[in-house]
């Protein structure tokens, strides 16, 4: 199958190198293409056999299955300018939250779905959510559910839980780092240690705990438990953060929603359909 990459930014690249990597998709089966040329170029040079197509255009005709990675905005732009040279076989992919399956479906010929990606899945780890249009073949659905479980856990989800589940899935690495130098900067202002050894000492925690919940050991209630001993030092820092997060993260919730509202209100009037 010949996979097309339109838009080799951040999440563009992560999912060229982990379909390459997982070995779910030839670099000569590739075809890439960005806006401005030296971050294809880039890609090109690390896995020399990948195409580097001159256009969006050459690059979706060349290929079967299209990931366009461009940003919101941008998307209904790069949809346009496809939909002519699509044909009803193909499958158009779109890896941004705030369009949903039906609003591609009425712009495109063919078979649409939905994956958006997180950070993790370049180390084939976390999870990618995936949406399928109504009319999305069940070939589609399938191909689509094999590639995404090669890199990631690949879990379906309704369109009414799109932003707070990429909240939880995307945003969550960067929320989860945000929280944890918070950790490291205030047991380095509070104690004796340096910056160098709480980080190194608390990332190896991050990715002990990881293991746990891999292993299927523990879950994160059961592994409180097990770590929060009556009456020890562990349930003295619990104490504090049961009187002190209060509604902190209703509060991050309700933030990215509002955001989310504002853009879908923007797109919404480049697209026929509502969200
Ligand atoms: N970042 C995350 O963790 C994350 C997670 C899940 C989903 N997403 C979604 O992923 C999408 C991309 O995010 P990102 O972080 O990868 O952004 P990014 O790094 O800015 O990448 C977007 C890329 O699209 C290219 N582009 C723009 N218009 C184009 C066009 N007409 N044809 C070809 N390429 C074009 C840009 O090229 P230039 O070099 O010319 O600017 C840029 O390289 C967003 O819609 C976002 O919602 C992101």
């Amino acid at each position: 199958m010949k996979v097309a990459v339109i838009g080799t930014g951040n999440m563009g690249t992560i999912l060229i190198e982990a379909f390459i990597l997982s070995d779910s998709v030839l670099a000569k089966n590739m075809n890439i293409y960005n806006r401005t040329q030296p971050k294809a170029q880039a890609i090109k040079a690390k896995y020399p056999n990948i195409h580097l197509c001159s256009s969006e255009i050459e690059a979706a005709q060349n290929s079967e299955l299209i990931f366009v990675c461009v940003k919101p905005g941008e998307m209904h732009t790069v949809l346009s300018k496809l939909a002519e040279h699509l044909y009803a076989d193909q499958c158009v992919v779109s890896i941004t939250s705030p369009i949903s399956v039906a609003q591609l479906e009425e712009m495109l010929p063919c078979n649409t779905a939905r994956l958006i990606p997180s950070i993790t899945n370049k180390v084939f780890s976390g999870v990618s959510l995936l949406s399928f249009g109504e009319n999305c073949s069940n070939k589609w659905r399938e191909a689509i559910r094999q590639l995404a479980s090669n890199i990631s856990e690949a879990i379906e989800i309704d369109n009414n839980i799109t932003r707070i589940s990429s909240d939880i899935v995307s945003c969550g690495p960067a929320f989860f780092s945000y929280l944890a130098q918070a950790f490291i900067n205030a047991a380095v202002e509070e104690t004796k240690i340096d910056p160098n050894t709480a980080t190194v000492l608390t990332e190896k925690m991050l990715i002990g705990l990881g293991d746990l919940l891999r292993s299927g050991q523990y879950t994160l209630p059961t592994l409180q438990e097990k770590v929060c001993v009556k009456g020890g030092i562990t349930g003295e820092g619990i104490k504090v953060f049961e009187q002190e997060l209060g509604d902190v993260f209703n509060r991050v919730f309700l933030a990215t929603h509002e955001k989310f509202g504002d853009e879908i209100t923007k797109l919404e009037k480049q697209f026929e359909h509502k969200y």
